[in-house]
């Protein structure tokens, strides 16, 4: 192994640890009682709420999301990513294609050690043309699909089929669980952007000194993810702000509150910072699926949840134009920082000079 690029190195104050702390508190939250129909959510709901406000973060099991299926993308994925570099780049991502391969992420600015692929999972997708505000055209995005392994792509359907399915369960849980109808967010997803990724994470020499993904927030709804047994995630506790490892649990999945449900839920339910650790000797794959709304929606606090006692803490964002933003500016290393929901955040000191400029006019 030659020299590493030092790209890839994260500053001082972000540099992993190579001791795990052992999450003691991530829950584990069983899922069978949605398969009896007339048992009471009552105490599922609670769990999930809790899960919410406590970590952002919990795991699932017996989630009704068949083994196969799991298997069969794990297989199919490492088949893919095995692959000599040449073969993977014919269908490596760029400013058109903006789906596909590719290995050159960074996040918060650095480059992550890992190769990803991305699909949607409607097909085409369609987005706003550009990020311009004015412009009211919309584009389509296609899914781009290798040659090899040939199964893939019926494999990552037949997945992502599972996913929005065990996706809308847990938002119906979600909802119920902020004392919302149990179906307030479907209409959200009608023409979803929902994408869904395949993560490597090769094997590498400077574990202190490089992170698989970054510290980050997830910018979408909510996030399933599928992880194998080598571990690598981190989660920023809400407790005490230490780093905690995720111990992998056989066929559950990771479940993490994204930033539009924190808007949803004007700072109920919080977006939690997480980043994944990588091992010297082994590769890791894992499987996130990225919920996330139609491209025409406005993301604002719901009206059931901000009033008066509890005013808006967000302006309302296109989601559009802001995943449009975002997927432009994942190809290069930014002089800025990347487009955050914080920028829509209702600051007391806007909020003053705003109440000011309106005396004034
Ligand atoms: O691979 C993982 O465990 C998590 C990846 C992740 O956080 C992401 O892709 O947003
Ligand atoms: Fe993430």
């Amino acid at each position: 192994m030659g020299e590493v690029d030092p790209a890839f190195f994260q500053a001082l104050e972000h540099r992993p640890s190579l001791q795990n702390v052992e999450a003691q508190g991530i829950p584990v939250i069983d899922l069978s009682i949605l398969s009896s129909p007339d048992a009471s959510l009552e105490d599922l709901v609670k769990k999930i709420g809790d899960a919410c406000r406590d970590w952002g973060f919990f795991q699932v099991v017996n989630h009704e999301v068949p083994l196969e299926k799991r298997e069969k993308i794990f297989n199919a994925s490492k088949k893919f990513f095995a692959q000599p570099k040449g073969e993977k780049i014919k269908i490596r991502r760029d400013e058109k294609r903006v789906l596909g391969y590719y290995d050159t992420e960074h996040t918060k600015n650095v480059r992550d050690w890992k190769e990803v692929f991305d699909f949607t999972v409607q097909n085409p997708t369609i987005v706003p043309a550009s990020y311009e505000p004015d412009d009211k055209e919309v584009t389509e995005w296609y899914n781009q699909w290798p040659e090899y392994p040939p199964e893939l792509r019926e494999v990552c359907e037949e997945y992502a089929k599972e996913m929005e399915k065990l996706g809308f369960k847990l938002l119906e849980l979600i909802a119920l669980s902020l004392g919302l109808k149990a179906d307030r967010f479907h209409g959200f997803f009608k023409d979803q952007t929902t994408f869904i990724r395949l993560n490597h994470y090769p094997p590498c020499p400077v574990p202190n000194l490089a992170l698989g993904v970054g510290r980050h927030k997830d910018a979408v709804a909510l996030t399933i993810l599928a992880q194998d047994d080598v571990g690598g995630l981190e989660v920023k506790s809400k407790s005490d702000g230490e780093w905690t490892w995720v111990t992998p649990t056989p066929n559950s999945y990771i479940i993490n509150v994204g930033d539009i449900i924190q808007v949803w839920s004007n700072d109920a339910y919080e977006s939690v910072e997480h980043r994944v650790k990588v091992n010297p000797e082994k590769e890791r794959f894992s499987v996130p699926c990225f919920l996330n709304p139609a491209h025409y929606t406005w993301v604002k606090p719901l009206e059931a949840i901000a009033n008066e006692q509890n005013p808006a803490k967000y302006r309302p964002y296109n989601l559009g134009k802001f995943l449009v933003t975002r997927k432009g500016s994942n190809f290069k290393k930014l002089d800025v920082e990347n487009i955050q929901i914080s920028h829509f955040r209702v600051s007391d000191l806007s909020d003053k000079l705003e109440g000011a400029l309106s005396i004034n006019t």
